[in-house]
């Protein structure tokens, strides 16, 4: 590759984004409503996972006991209302709650004190009420019955007081009194019909529904708001499924306060957790899904459970897997971390161009206290690198970073970047690629993720350019040949050293690589967890 070539490399612009809470905001507090299933794959179990997964606190009120498994539901015994009463009360008086999901109620009198303890909730301008999703249970996985009778028929009192209701197809028939939707524009249909008659929110799930694609969609009185589609995952691990969406729901929301957004993080989150579902060997019939999936590979270095990905590599490394193949499954275990960066508000408004300009501003600048140091982990690489091609790669690189990429950033903020503060999020960042130091595999790992992600987002968000696009410009950098010319020569590069790596090292390599995923997904949404707020 041509040194001017490489100049246009490093990275078209910048990334940003997440995971992160906001500043000024907490942890949201989140409690469960719900039964309790032994093999730890729904109810509340699920709940607190899916709560944890998405960096909230999750609190439980439970409302049923089940003797189940991922084969089925031996029994369930519903203790005295008047005890679930008490445990509302004695979180209520104590705690201030975000957000509240309602899972199964068994019967009407739990309903009945469900609904009691909701009309209880402070209204009005001195305690914030808390967003209230509703998961209509009704029926498991398995088909064994999870509420009497009684109780379905009460369980209608309850939609006019959540905010967002989460039936499955059949659940949503009954909720109805119709039959069950045979195709997505007839689930649609009902969804709204249940939404008018409720005046609710309702997100439509298609995970009954056969197809490639699984199609959830928010609907509201007057229509589908917002879709939300993912791949159809084939795998029996659906056990928790609805469980695991409405907690993550209500937990994305407390911290977002945004329905639609709410609904895209969780369901990024949720198909990964899906498919990573069948490797935790959990039961012979419909296992779990695997909650912190996302989260272990986060941390692949820091303890003994890891799995996924660290797993079949270090098999890999006994077994004569190949650098492309190991390389190729860090990429395909980075699934899910694109896949997030695709939901973010701030990628989302960039491609539309409804992304404030302070947002973008804020990003710019931090993307320039970050190229900065990044050029200098691409310049260490050079320092170490054992072939001349490799040497020289990297220290195009370095200069692209330095020259071509903040040449661009002076030219849309309109001068040189303004002395800020260095923020959490690059801080972290720019730590870990200090970390790996001076051994050249693990940094190679570590400086990847920015030439890969951003090339892999930017491909997507160039497709969205148009001449009115207030961004087009910028957008269109992230179409650049050279840019995915010198990402393609940067991946072979890995796949070189990997394929030449002993077992710790790959172990090491690995777990740069997954990480570094990560902080792409915190810094391309920082400027909304951090910056200013959008006009
Ligand atoms: N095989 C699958 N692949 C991907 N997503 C799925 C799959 N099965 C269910 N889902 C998703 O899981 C969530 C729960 O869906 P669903 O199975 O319809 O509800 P429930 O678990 O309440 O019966 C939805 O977001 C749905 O799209
Ligand atoms: C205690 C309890 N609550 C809910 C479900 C529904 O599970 P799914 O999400 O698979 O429909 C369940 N099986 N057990």
């Amino acid at each position: 590759m041509s040194a001017a070539a490489t100049d246009a490399t490093t990275r078209g612009a910048t990334a940003a984004g997440g995971g992160a809470v906001a500043p000024g905001r907490t942890v949201p507090r989140v409690l469960a409503v719900a039964g309790s299933d032994p093999s730890g794959g729904a109810g509340i179990q699920a709940d607190l996972k899916s709560i944890a997964a998405a960096d909230g606190y999750g609190m439980t009120a439970v409302t049923a006991l089940t003797a189940q498994n991922t084969r089925g539901v031996r029994g369930v015994h519903v203790p005295p209302p008047a005890f679930l009463v008490d445990q509302l009360a004695a979180v209520t008086d104590d705690v201030t709650i975000d957000a509240v999901k309602i899972g199964m109620l068994g019967s009407r009198d739990v309903v009945a004190v469900v609904a009691d303890w909701l009309d209880s909730l402070p209204r009005g301008a001195t305690r914030v009420r808390p967003a209230v999703v509703l998961d209509p249970v009704m029926v498991a996985t398995s088909g064994d019955r999870l509420l009497d009778a009684g109780g379905e028929r009460a369980v209608t009192d309850l939609l006019g007081r959540a905010d967002v209701v989460t039936p499955n197809l059949p659940e949503l028939a009954v909720l109805l009194g119709e039959e069950v939707a045979g195709d997505w524009p007839a689930a649609l249909a009902q969804a709204r019909r249940l939404a008018r008659r409720h005046d609710v929110l309702v997100v439509a799930k298609g995970g009954h529904l056969d197809g490639d694609v699984a199609p959830d969609a928010l609907v509201g009185p007057d229509g589908v708001l917002a879709q939300v589609d993912a791949p159809r995952v084939v795998t029996t691990s659906t056990h928790g499924t609805g469980c695991s969406l409405s907690s993550g729901l209500a937990t994305r929301y407390a911290r977002r306060g945004d329905w639609e957004t709410a609904l895209r993080e969780t369901k990024a989150w949720l198909t990964s957790a899906i498919r990573a579902g069948a490797a935790l060997a959990v039961g012979e019939g419909n296992g779990p899904v695997d909650h912190l999936a996302d989260a272990r590979r986060r941390t692949p270095d820091e303890g003994p459970r890891a799995a996924g990905g660290v797993a079949r590599m270090l098999a890999g490394a006994h077994e004569g897997v190949g650098g492309a193949e190991l390389v190729a499954q860090w990429w395909a275990d980075a699934a899910g971390v694109r896949a997030q960066i695709d939901a973010l508000p701030f990628v989302r408004a960039l491609g539309d161009g409804t992304l404030a300009a302070e947002h973008f501003r804020y990003y710019l600048e931090q993307d320039a206290l970050y190229l900065r140091e990044y050029a200098r982990a691409l310049a260490r690489a050079s320092e170490l690198a054992p072939s001349r091609a490799e040497q020289a790669f990297w220290a195009g690189g370095a200069h692209g970073a330095l020259v071509t990429e903040l040449d661009l950033h002076t030219t849309w903020l309109g001068g040189e970047p303004r002395d800020v503060a260095v923020s959490p999020t690059t801080g972290a960042y720019l730590d870990h690629l200090r970390a790996a130091g001076r051994d050249y595999p693990t940094l190679v790992a570590a400086v990847l993720p920015c030439y890969w992600i951003y090339q892999d987002v930017g491909e997507r968000l160039a497709a969205r350019q148009h001449d009115a696009h207030p961004y087009g410009a910028w957008l269109a950098t992230y179409g650049d040949e050279a840019f995915a010319a010198a990402t393609r020569e940067a991946v072979a590069i890995l796949e070189r050293v990997a394929g030449a790596a002993g077992a710790e090292q790959r172990h090491r390599m690995a777990a740069a690589f997954a990480r570094a995923c990560r902080h792409e997904v915190a810094f391309f949404d920082q400027a909304h967890a951090w910056g200013p707020p959008g006009g």
